[in-house]
């Protein structure tokens, strides 16, 4: 049996976790020969890959990133403004043998892996990854609980530094359109304020709690993620990748809510954007021990010869799901959502007009 794996999409820490568990559950359940594809997709595109024998993947599983190196801009199917997916099936196929390909990603990624397990007929099973915490079919990917305490540290390190000077601090998440990061990290990190894609905010009403805080000389702490806006808003773009399917990089609304507010309270307000900080590092044990059990549930599923399936958590437990359902959809902070009453019941604000 020789498989492929591969890891597309922002990485995140954990990945490699993944890779040793795939890895090694199919070199000691069944001998299989494992093939590491270099950059996500795009070493499928190019070409490269490499063996991964059981000692390549040993001491990798608290390292951060991805030893076999990731893209977020590749597809096969709009490469360089052409459709290269028959190519990248067929080198699959004949080119590499493969059984079957392991495929770690986001929604972007499984949108991908969907596509070429119907265009290309290929054996595919997916493993949930990102810090963002947004694809739909399981309620946690591996490298969000090390983001959340990477974002909770930084509000409680912020925390200190604005209540000394009296000010408003206002962080930034990550998260792209899912408020996952932020709605966690700020009940976690204790902020005063947490502003989501999924719930438009009101300047006015932000400003007005602020005022009321200074006015009992309390700091305010607002947790805003990337893809908050205000109500009727636009989204705060921090830049463009023209050769990505989805080209917008969000990121600076924090500085726009800090302009936006400073005329309106008295403290001075100062913003802080976490940025890839949050993508770095060792996972936390959480992660090593989800990112184990996916690996090795994805290695369980190949040797049983499935395919179109991503491994996934639902009530707690490990389950597989059809990556039909995965693909092209993006799971976001429900309206109704538990923590969502929790916060707002011990005062935490969601910027909501009054
Ligand atoms: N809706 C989509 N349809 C097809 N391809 C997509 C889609 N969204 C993203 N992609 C491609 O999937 C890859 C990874 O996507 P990205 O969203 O950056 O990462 P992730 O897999 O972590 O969600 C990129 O090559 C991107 O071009
Ligand atoms: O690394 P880049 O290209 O700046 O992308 C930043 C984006 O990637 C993420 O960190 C992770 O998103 P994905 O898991 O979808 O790749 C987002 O939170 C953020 O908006
Ligand atoms: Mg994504």
């Amino acid at each position: 049996m020789r498989i492929g794996i591969l890891t597309g999409g922002g990485d995140c820490p954990g990945l490699n976790a993944v890779i040793r568990a795939v890895t090694k559950s199919l070199i000691q359940q069944c001998g299989a020969e494992v093939v590491g594809i270099e950059d996500g997709f795009l070493g499928l595109i190019e070409r490269r890959v490499r063996p991964l024998g059981w000692d390549d993947v040993s001491g990798i599983l608290a390292t951060g990133g991805t030893i076999l190196g990731t893209s977020n801009t590749a597809s096969p199917f709009a490469w360089r403004d052409r459709d290269v997916s028959d190519e990248v099936a067929r080198y699959v196929h004949d080119g590499l043998g493969l059984h079957s390909l392991v495929v770690i990603g986001g929604d972007g990624t499984m949108t991908i892996a969907q596509h070429l397990a119907s265009v290309g007929s290929l054996s595919v099973v997916g493993v949930p990854k990102t810090i963002d915490n947004d694809i739909e079919g399981t309620e946690r990917s591996f490298g969000f609980d090390t983001a959340v305490a990477t974002v909770t540290d930084a509000l409680e390190r912020v925390q200190t530094t604005g209540q000394s000077h009296g000010r408003v601090m206002v962080v930034e998440t990550m998260g792209r359109y899912a408020g996952w990061i932020a709605l966690e990290a700020g009940v976690a990190g204790a902020a005063d304020v947490i502003l989501l894609p999924e719930i438009g905010y009101d300047v006015e009403a932000i400003a007005a709690l602020c005022r009321e805080r200074s006015a009992r000389r309390r700091s305010t702490l607002i947790c805003v993620a990337e893809g908050a806006k205000p109500v009727g808003g636009e989204l705060t773009v921090g830049q463009r990748v023209d050769d990505a399917s989805d080209p917008v990089r969000l990121g600076g609304v924090a500085h726009v809510l800090r302009a936006q507010l400073q005329p309106l309270v008295g403290a001075e307000v100062r913003a802080t954007v976490l940025g890839h900080v949050q993508r770095g590092g060792s996972p936390t044990a959480f992660d090593r021990v989800l990112a184990t059990q996916y690996g090795h549930a994805a290695a369980g599923l190949v040797r049983q010869g499935v395919s179109g399936r991503m491994v996934a958590l639902q009530g707690g437990r490990l389950c597989d799901v059809p990556l039909h359902e995965v693909a092209g959809r993006n799971r976001l902070v429900p309206p109704d959502h538990a923590l969502l009453q929790c916060a707002r019941e011990i005062g935490v604000s969601f910027g909501e007009p009054g």
